[in-house]
């Protein structure tokens, strides 16, 4: 079960080399679940502009959206470690937007931290949110709200000179203050240099088994998304989606041959005041039969 759990924490694993494990979540329903298991950290990403609006990007995601999301998240998962990801055009405007909508997640979803897309760019913008006092995890390799600069997304650090540039981008974020890494897309061989190198804690969303804990997206691990083309580290972990539509056949069938609902599913007036009612009825009839 969900003890709760900090930053700290987090840190306290990396040092003692234990992994750690992160989900994405959108809703209190499923926070609810999750708070059942020992996942140690939810993030609510930016992906719910796909998993839960059904768009085809994380792009149409907004800052009033995504904090009613987290906020749900967060009463279903009171203790927990909750990740909030700054979606698109919520930082990139100015270093003073970054600072509000970074805060708004903490003062109104209650979230822990916030994640932010970033490159070379973002540098001052990390090291102000962190200066405002909100931990910051920077978010490098595969950048899905940058979809629109090639129009395809890649894997990541599959060259020397783009390995490098990862690794020095690393860096140079935990300078800025970044408190945590998510290292998405990106050859594990380099995610692996990037957290041994790495004094905070590095989460892998698709970088290989040798990060510091991993994340996915909750409807690729629980099978929701059947037949959708998936990134290849989405590994599918149960059939949950076949489970939805056997309760639904059988919820559609019991009501087209009328055995839901039955008398157990229904209220009851009870005897004594029916036979008020009928009495009632009765008298009614009979005055208007007499007319
Ligand atoms: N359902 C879902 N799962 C995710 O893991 C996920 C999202 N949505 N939305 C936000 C981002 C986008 N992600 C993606 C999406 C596509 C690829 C992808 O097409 N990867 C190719 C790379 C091919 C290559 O360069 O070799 C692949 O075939 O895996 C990767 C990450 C990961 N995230
Ligand atoms: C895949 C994770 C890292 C994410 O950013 C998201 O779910 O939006
Ligand atoms: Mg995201």
């Amino acid at each position: 079960m969900n003890a709760k759990k900090t930053l700290a924490d987090l840190y306290r694993l990396k040092e003692n080399k234990q992994k750690f494990s992160c989900i994405t979540c959108y809703d209190y329903t499923t926070a609810s679940i999750i708070a059942g298991t020992d996942i140690d950290t939810v993030m609510v990403g930016d992906s719910a502009a796909q998993a839960i609006l059904g768009h085809r990007t994380t792009l149409p995601a907004d800052m009033d959206t995504m904090v009613k999301l987290t906020a749900a998240v967060r009463r279903g998962l009171p203790e927990s470690l909750v990740i909030a990801d700054m979606p698109f055009l919520s930082y990139q405007i100015s270093i003073a937007e970054a600072i509000r909508n970074a805060g708004r997640f903490i003062t109104e979803a209650g979230a822990d931290i916030v994640k932010i897309e970033v490159s070379e760019h973002d540098i001052d913008t990390v090291r102000a949110v962190s200066r405002a006092g909100i931990a910051v995890m920077a978010h490098i390799g595969i950048r899905p709200q940058s979809i629109g600069l090639s129009g395809r997304l890649r894997a990541e650090g599959t060259t020397a000179i783009q390995a490098r540039g990862l690794i020095d981008l690393a860096q140079r974020m935990v300078d800025a203050g970044a408190r945590m890494l998510l290292v998405e897309g990106t050859a594990r061989e380099i995610a692996a240099i990037i957290t041994r190198r790495s004094r905070v804690p590095v989460l892998s969303c698709g970088s290989g088994p040798d990060c510091d804990g991993q994340v996915l997206v909750i409807t690729d691990v629980l099978g929701l998304n059947e037949g959708a083309k998936l990134p290849k580290f989405a590994k599918c972990f149960g059939r949950v989606g076949e489970n939805i539509r056997e309760a639904l056949t059988e919820y559609d069938k019991q009501v087209k041959n009328a055995s839901f609902p039955d008398d157990a599913t229904s209220y009851h007036i009870p005897a004594k005041e029916l036979e008020k009612l009928n009495k009632e009825l009765n008298r009614k009839e009979s005055e208007q039969q007499a007319l």
